[in-house]
């Protein structure tokens, strides 16, 4: 990325809409903007932050959009230069037209996530305000919504900077200490500092303990739907789904391959896994199909073994496999009136075929997963799996600079893992400058963003 460029981009969905936006940022976006479009008094004495009506032409004058252009002078803009935006009519062709014209013009194609990485340049941004607002355009519920905003509001950023800020106290302290070592250390100081770490670590651990949330926030519960062939696994899925997702017979062994979709369990995102029925078979492509469900059944974060209410049968997993995971057994096809044979077994009784019983089922997932909006509304933070390795790195460092502190022997070594905690701490927010994890980041988003 070269800063000095001017960059253009579309920042809506690929596709036929109703308002394509094009953006152009950097130091020459208005020069640039004003020599394909025309309006009656020129773009570079509109108002900044109004919208104004003109065309864009190509380079023969021809036109070829009526589009609505607003100039947004830097630092004033998302990016922190000067942007240009063009909201032109949202056919593909039409929007493509006039990109090219905007790039004959003068600007660079932006690469993937090139503006928000510029807003990141130019303090617009911290590097978790960015990640919230991938998290925020992927987001499947209204609670990983609230989350990402969150972010996006600079909770997380600001919770990081505050205990770098607290951390820094030390490491002064400690600094000071190695450059006049005739002083020692007086015992009130060396317990205030050891309090101060104390209340650092604390402040991490908090953090710490949003990562599972955050996980299932952004990725979703993992939940695997498996049992014997037949039972109805697949007929649970488009019943959960409220549509005809999954292939539906009276055949054994009809779905093969994985079938993954998500729904909203009050507020949590539900990644259901509709997998092939489970028995001996000597059909090469069941077999495999079976592999995979084994596979599912092994990563998933919730199981749900459904069974058929009107055969007494054997369960699919026994005591020592589900020993340890969250597990729901389901009665599937109660319509029958059978399912007596099944009495004493607990579980949830279901019919798909009549859709019955399928709330009592959401309400079973959230039970076994101590998930409801009162238990998770309250602290909507959640951090990512970035952020966790970084406040890892940081608990490891701080443990053995509280050693060195309490020794007293190795105030050097204290003051280095006092630095590499600040130092990971700082990642966090992007405080500490690695092109790679930039890369990693900016690279994963959309051209446009
Ligand atoms: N048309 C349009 N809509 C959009 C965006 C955009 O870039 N363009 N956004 C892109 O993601 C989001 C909005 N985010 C934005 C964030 C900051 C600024 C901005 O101009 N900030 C200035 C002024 C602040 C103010 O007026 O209070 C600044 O930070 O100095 C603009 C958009 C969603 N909607
Ligand atoms: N009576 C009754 N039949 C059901 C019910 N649920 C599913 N069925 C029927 O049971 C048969 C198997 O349903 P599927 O959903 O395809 O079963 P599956 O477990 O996905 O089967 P495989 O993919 O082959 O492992 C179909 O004929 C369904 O119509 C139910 O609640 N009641
Ligand atoms: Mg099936």
């Amino acid at each position: 990325m070269n800063i000095g460029d001017t960059v253009a981009a579309v920042a809506t969905a690929p596709g036929v809409g109703a308002v394509s936006l094009i953006r152009v940022s950097g130091p020459e976006a208005i020069q640039i903007s004003a020599k394909a479009f025309r309006c009656k008094s020129g773009l570079e004495s509109q108002p900044e932050r109004y919208a104004v009506l003109g065309k864009v032409l190509n380079a023969d004058g021809v036109v070829l959009d009526e589009v609505l252009a607003t100039v947004f002078k830097g630092p004033r803009s998302f990016t922190g230069e000067d942007v240009v935006e063009f909201a032109c009519h949202g056919g593909v062709l039409v929007t493509r037209r006039v990109l090219e014209r905007l790039l004959e013009c003068g600007a660079r194609s932006a690469e993937p996530g090139e503006f928000s990485h510029r807003a990141f340049e130019n303090g617009k941004l911290d590097l978790t305000q960015a990640e919230a607002i991938m998290d925020l355009i992927s987001a499947q519920t209204d609670m990983a919504m609230r989350a990402a905003h969150e972010q996006l509001q600079g909770k997380l950023g600001d919770q990081s900077e505050a205990l770098r800020e607290n951390l820094l106290g030390v490491v002064a302290h400690v600094e000071a200490y190695i450059d006049f070592p005739e002083e020692d250390i007086d015992p009130d100081t060396g317990a205030a500092m050891l309090k101060r770490v104390d209340e650092v670590q604390e402040g991490i651990k908090k953090m710490l303990s949003t990562a599972e949330q955050g996980r299932i926030l952004r990725e979703g519960v993992r939940t695997v739907i498996c049992g014997e062939p037949n039972v109805g696994k697949s007929s649970l899925l488009n019943g959960l789904l409220g549509y005809e997702r999954a292939i539906v017979s009276d055949v054994e062994g009809t779905t093969r391959d994985t079938v993954e979709e998500v729904i909203n369990v009050k507020g949590i995102p539900v990644r259901l896994i509709d997998t092939a029925g489970v028995r001996e078979s000597s059909d090469q492509i069941e077999q495999q199909g079976i592999v995979r469900s084994e596979k599912q059944i092994e990563m998933a974060d919730l199981i749900l073994e459904v069974v058929d209410g009107s055969k007494a049968g054997k369960r699919l997993l026994n005591e020592e496999q589900i020993q340890g995971r969250h597990h729901i057994l389901i009665i599937n096809k109660t319509d029958l009136g059978q399912d007596d044979v099944w009495a004493g077994s607990g579980g949830v009784r279901i019919s798909c075929q009549q859709e019955n019983g399928l709330d009592g089922l959401a309400d079973a997932i959230s039970d076994e997963l101590l998930l409801s909006e009162s238990t998770w509304g309250g602290h909507a933070m959640a951090i990512n799996a970035r952020h966790q390795d970084c406040l890892k790195k940081a608990t490891v460092a701080l443990n053995n600079a509280r050693e060195a502190l309490e020794l007293q022997t190795g105030v050097e070594f204290a003051a280095i893992d006092l630095r590499e905690a600040l130092d990971s701490i700082g990642e966090i927010a992007g405080r500490v400058d690695t092109e790679e994890i930039l890369g990693e980041i900016f690279g994963s988003f959309c051209i446009g963003k």
